[in-house]
């Protein structure tokens, strides 16, 4: 049995490199760019007027004058206005090219027109105000957004502003979700008394959908021939086969011997935590990687979301230290294991993320994974977390 932090280390070592695909923009969200995204113009691209008013020359102000002839009107969208006519003014509007000749933009507010003139009602203005400068943001040819970079709406618009309608963007992971045991019946059909309805794939399956992921779903009986079958025509079809059940010490656990028999090479097998410690992950050397959880439903989803999201993030080039949250009261956890606690969360006032306990009747209990949020990981070594200890949280939500 290894420790958390070991097979965290050995499931990062499984990353795979992901090719680049073109996407139309409307489908990069969320996704990785791989090229960076360069400004072909400056931001913003002209002098850009930002209040609906007038446009003058501030040397007039200056000499004294507070009254403006109109000498035309300029809108957005139209060509680049001049105003050539000494101590005139043009109304001007949000968007619009700055007049050329002209510096300063006053706000219809802070003036009153009569007679084709504008009359200006304050005293103050200064030099230049109004005005959003070419190039004030970013100048033509800078790295706006670098590879790598998780798309989000920012860079959507980013991405549209440069006249990109499509982006080259890191391929979604191709995912088959198999459950094994011959306890489980589908979702419409009606159980008997000793079995139970298929659920597990769906909250993977929905688990995934977090990353973008579209993964299918199938299930094997408990037969060693006919999962061998099943895995022999899957695995060369998808980067990441995720298996649930069959994984431990049971007479008819045999997912690790027909995995082993199909050339897939254990990497681990159980490890010290709870839930999910007979957790057993591995790999075809340069081919599909295979995480097995364990049957039990909070045990398969604590797996998926800690080891199947760090082996994703890492894949992707976006793994991060995980964000932590303080308990909000004492647990007492004796077993020698790390202990994925469910908590629902919340922040408190001073700002700091706080963790409730839900503990639940254990990892066969479905029902209560709609009572929390997150898995908090408590470490192994101790038996008693005080309130405001900080631990590494994982969000299922
Ligand atoms: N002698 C031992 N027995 C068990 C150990 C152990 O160390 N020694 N570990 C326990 C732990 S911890 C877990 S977790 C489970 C995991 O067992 P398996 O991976 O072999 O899972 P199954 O036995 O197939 O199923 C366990 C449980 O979950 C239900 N299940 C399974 N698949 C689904 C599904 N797709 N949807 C809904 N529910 C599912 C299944 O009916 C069982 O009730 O082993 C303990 N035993
Ligand atoms: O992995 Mo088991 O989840 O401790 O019941």
């Amino acid at each position: 049995m290894i420790s958390v932090e070991e097979a965290l280390k050995i499931v990062r070592q499984q990353a795979i490199e992901l090719p680049a695909v073109e996407v139309p923009l409307a489908e990069a969200n969320q996704k990785i760019l791989r090229e960076p995204l360069r400004a072909d113009r400056d931001f913003p691209p002209f002098d850009r007027v930002t209040m609906d008013g007038i446009a003058l020359s501030f040397a007039d102000f200056a000499a004294g004058k507070r009254s403006f002839p109109i000498a035309g009107v300029g809108a957005a969208g139209a060509p680049q206005q001049e105003l050539t006519r000494q101590g005139h003014c043009i109304e001007i509007m949000t968007g619009a090219m700055l007049p050329a000749g002209t510096d300063t933009v006053v706000r219809y507010e802070d003036l009153e027109i009569r007679d084709q003139e504008a009359h200006l009602t304050i005293d103050k203005i200064k030099k230049g105000q109004n005005i959003h400068r070419r190039g004030e943001d970013r100048q033509r040819g800078d790295v706006i957004v670098p590879a790598g970079r998780k798309i989000a709406p920012g860079e959507i618009g980013v991405a549209a502003t440069v006249g990109r309608a499509s982006l080259p963007v890191t391929r979604p992971i191709t995912a088959l979700i198999l459950s094994s045991g011959d306890e489980l019946v589908a979702v419409e059909e009606k159980p008997l008394p000793h079995q139970i309805r298929q659920s597990n794939v769906f909250s993977i399956q929905a688990l995934l959908q977090r990353w973008g992921i579209r993964a299918q779903i199938m299930h094997m009986p408990d037969d060693p021939a006919t999962i061998k079958k099943v895995l022999q025509e899957q695995l060369p079809n998808y980067d990441v086969l995720l298996l649930s059940g069959g994984v431990s010490k049971g007479k008819f656990d045999y997912i690790p011997d027909a995995l082993d028999a199909m050339g897939v090479k254990r990497l681990f097998h159980r490890v010290a935590q709870r839930p999910g410690k007979p957790f057993w992950f591995g790999h075809i050397p340069g081919g599909t990687v295979v995480f097995a959880l364990p049957g039990n439903p909070v045990s398969s989803l604590a797996c998926t979301r800690v080891y199947f999201g760090e082996w994703l993030e890492t894949s992707l080039g976006i793994s991060e230290e995980k964000p932590r949250a303080q308990l909000s009261r004492e647990v007492s956890f004796r077993p020698d294991l790390n202990y994925f606690i469910q908590v629902k969360l919340r922040s408190a006032a001073d700002g700091n993320l706080l963790a409730d306990p839900v503990e639940g009747h254990g990892s066969g209990d479905l029902a209560n994974l709609v009572d929390a949020d997150a898995f908090l990981m408590l470490p192994r070594g101790k038996d008693h977390f005080a309130a405001g200890e900080a631990y590494p949280v994982w969000s299922f939500r």
